[in-house]
């Protein structure tokens, strides 16, 4: 299967929650092609930040701005299963998570699907592949941490590379149309090598909330088009 379009997907948690909808609204004008929305639950993750009651009112919000992006709800949640209908009702597209923090790895995938999203594993930096062996079939996205999860604003740990090429080969040997991600320390100077390992998606959160004037309505243009002029080299 060939490599999918790309998709550049920022991470709002490095977004101003005070103006939630008018980030999301400006950075998807500005090109962007999907949302990618961090869910850490202090447990699973040292961190906490948004739930599906966000997600039902960014989701409203966009329907009302003619924002057509699909909703990429990445879950650092444990126990998984109990969210996945609340974030499928709250207007999810794609919903991640880790196989660690689940009980019964197809159980999840099937409750996502079940629930008419996109489902997806996800994969920190000495988090073997091998989930993926008995499940391929059932998912449609890999996500690769090249952080470990919790926070925006770490470094791009590089071993994340070569599990984007291990990752490549599986989604070509299984002929399946399988997203493949990226998240955690991406910006416009690693993107093209991140793309050249076989990285279709790219979560940037830092990246691109972090270089944006407030006050400026089109603050996410040059970003974004420095990210897409340096994946057109790769
Ligand atoms: O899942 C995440 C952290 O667990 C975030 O999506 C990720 O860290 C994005 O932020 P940045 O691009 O700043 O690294
Ligand atoms: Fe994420």
């Amino acid at each position: 299967m060939a490599k999918q379009s790309n998709w550049i997907a920022p991470s709002i948690l490095s977004a101003d929650f005070a103006q939630l909808g008018k980030d999301v609204k400006d950075v998807l004008n500005a090109g962007a092609d999907v949302v990618h929305f961090d869910v850490m639950d202090n447990h699973y993750v040292p961190n906490l930040t948004i739930g599906p009651l966000v997600c039902e009112s960014l989701k409203n919000y966009m329907v009302r701005e003619s924002l057509t992006a699909p909703i990429d709800v990445h879950l650092m949640v444990k126990p998984v299963d109990r969210v996945i209908g609340d974030f499928a009702n709250a207007g999810a597209d794609y919903i991640t998570f880790h196989p660690e923090a689940s009980e019964h790895i197809d159980r999840s995938l099937q409750l996502i699907k079940g629930a008419g999203c996109k489902a997806g594993l996800v994969f920190n930096p000495a988090t073997s592949l091998s989930y993926l062996e008995h499940v391929m079939d059932k998912i449609d996205m890999i996500l690769i941490m090249s952080v470990n999860p919790g926070f925006g604003g770490q470094a791009f740990i590089p071993h994340a590379l070569d599990k984007l090429r291990a990752a490549r080969q599986l989604i070509d040997a299984s002929g399946k149309d399988i997203r493949l991600e990226i998240d955690g320390g991406v910006k416009a100077e690693n993107i093209a090598e991140v793309a050249a390992a076989g990285c279709d998606t790219f979560v940037s959160g830092s990246g691109i909330f972090g270089k944006a004037n407030a006050a400026d309505a089109n603050r996410y243009d040059t970003i974004i088009k420095q990210m897409r002029a340096e994946l057109a080299k790769a």
